[in-house]
């Protein structure tokens, strides 16, 4: 079921800067998304329309079905946590968890359960009577969390809010967030300019540049079909040369063919290239696909990291669990499946039917 839906969403701010450009989005029940995009793409501003902090210029946003464009942020069924947490300073944990339902003048005993029921969701039994300056960047980060899910929203909307815990804590916030989520059976918008927090965390993440989004699905869609090359380069590391399209199944780059998995796109036609650092195997020159010569190699713990040239003067960058030699020549080995070919200027939506079409076909030769 639909619970958000964005639909044509345009904004222009008064200094008439334009932030979204005919966002159309749409938000299931129950699921965690993500925002992602660099810094200055429009994440915040989606977020804020959607919670009813800012208004869009043009366009709808519907909430169960129903237009609330023009409803005031207060009648929204939805909570945001900050990225500052907004924590009142001078209130305890319980008084600050209590905060909605206090002005709501709900009874005491009402609110000192429901209170206990959201310090256990975020596993903060027994803080109740601590000062906010008495915990942890992940223990305020909890207490946030709790305040906001407290009245029971049925939307939970997110913004940067891992940014401030340092690494350990912010992975362990991660596993934290997509257990509660889970355990609340509530959606989650979350924003995020980091790609591996969305991967991890997400069911569905929205890309987002420049105020209009690249593409949508979830992260193993958008990890191995980016749709175009800020993707590509936006989400993981990766590897993109030019080439041509020769035929369906069959392309063109550094001068030399090979069958890949796309199809759909014209004869002759100029593509870019992507294989994903992790998808080239070295093996020796003979048995490899393309043959380079290492430059580099440095060891990160769960793998190397070389980064070799071939003869075109292209740079490749693979990440393998065993070491190589620098100097050396090697042979790089991939699947057809593992070369994802973008056409210049592929919409979104052109991709989506291009890729239905030949799947359609695939299936009916089955
Ligand atoms: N009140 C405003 N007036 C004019 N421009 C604004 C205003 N608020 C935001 N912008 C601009 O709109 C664009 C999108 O801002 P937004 O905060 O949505 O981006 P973001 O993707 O959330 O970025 P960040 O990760 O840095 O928070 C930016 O270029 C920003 O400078």
């Amino acid at each position: 079921m639909n619970i958000i839906e964005l639909k044509h969403v345009t904004k222009k701010y008064d200094d008439g800067f334009v932030a979204l450009k005919d966002i159309n989005l749409t938000i299931e029940s129950g699921k965690f998304y993500s925002l992602l995009g660099p810094s200055g793409s429009g994440k915040t501003t989606i977020l804020r329309i959607i919670a009813g902090f800012s208004s869009a210029t043009s366009g709808q946003i519907l909430f169960d079905g129903k237009d609330i464009t023009n409803l005031d942020a207060a009648k929204r069924h939805l909570n945001t946590v900050f990225q500052n947490y907004a924590l009142f300073p001078h209130l305890d944990v319980y008084e600050n968890v209590a905060f909605a339902l206090k002005l709501k003048k709900k009874p005491e005993k009402e609110i000192k359960a429901a209170v206990k029921e959201a310090l256990h969701t975020v596993r903060l039994d027994g803080y109740a009577n601590r000062e906010i300056s008495e915990l942890s960047g992940g223990q305020q980060q909890r207490v946030a969390i709790a305040r906001a899910i407290i009245n029971k929203p049925k939307v939970l909307l997110l913004d940067e809010s891992l940014s401030a815990l340092d690494k350990r804590l912010r992975k362990e916030m991660q596993f934290e967030l997509r257990a509660i989520q889970k355990k609340l059976g509530i959606t989650f918008i979350f924003v995020t300019h980091d790609q591996e927090e969305a991967l991890a965390m997400s069911d569905e993440i929205f890309v987002l540049n420049e105020g209009t989004i690249q593409q949508s699905g979830t992260p193993v869609d958008i990890y191995d079909e980016p749709v175009n090359d800020f993707v590509a380069r936006f989400i993981g590391d990766s590897n993109i040369v030019p080439g041509k399209m020769i035929q369906d199944y069959e392309v063109e780059f550094v001068n030399k063919r090979f069958e890949c998995a796309d199809a759909g796109i014209n004869p002759r036609e100029k593509v870019e290239v992507v294989l994903r650092p992790e998808d080239l195997d070295i093996v020796s020159p003979e048995k490899g696909k393309l043959v380079v010569t290492v430059e580099s190699q440095l060891f990160l713990g769960d793998h190397f990291e070389i980064k070799a040239h071939d003869g075109d003067e292209n740079e490749w960058l693979i990440h393998s669990t065993n070491p190589t030699e620098v100097g050396k020549e090697v042979g790089l080995y991939f699947d057809p499946e593992d070369i994802h070919v973008m056409r210049f200027g592929e919409s979104e939506a052109e991709f989506d039917a291009r890729l239905e079409k030949y799947e359609g076909e695939d299936e009916d030769e089955n």
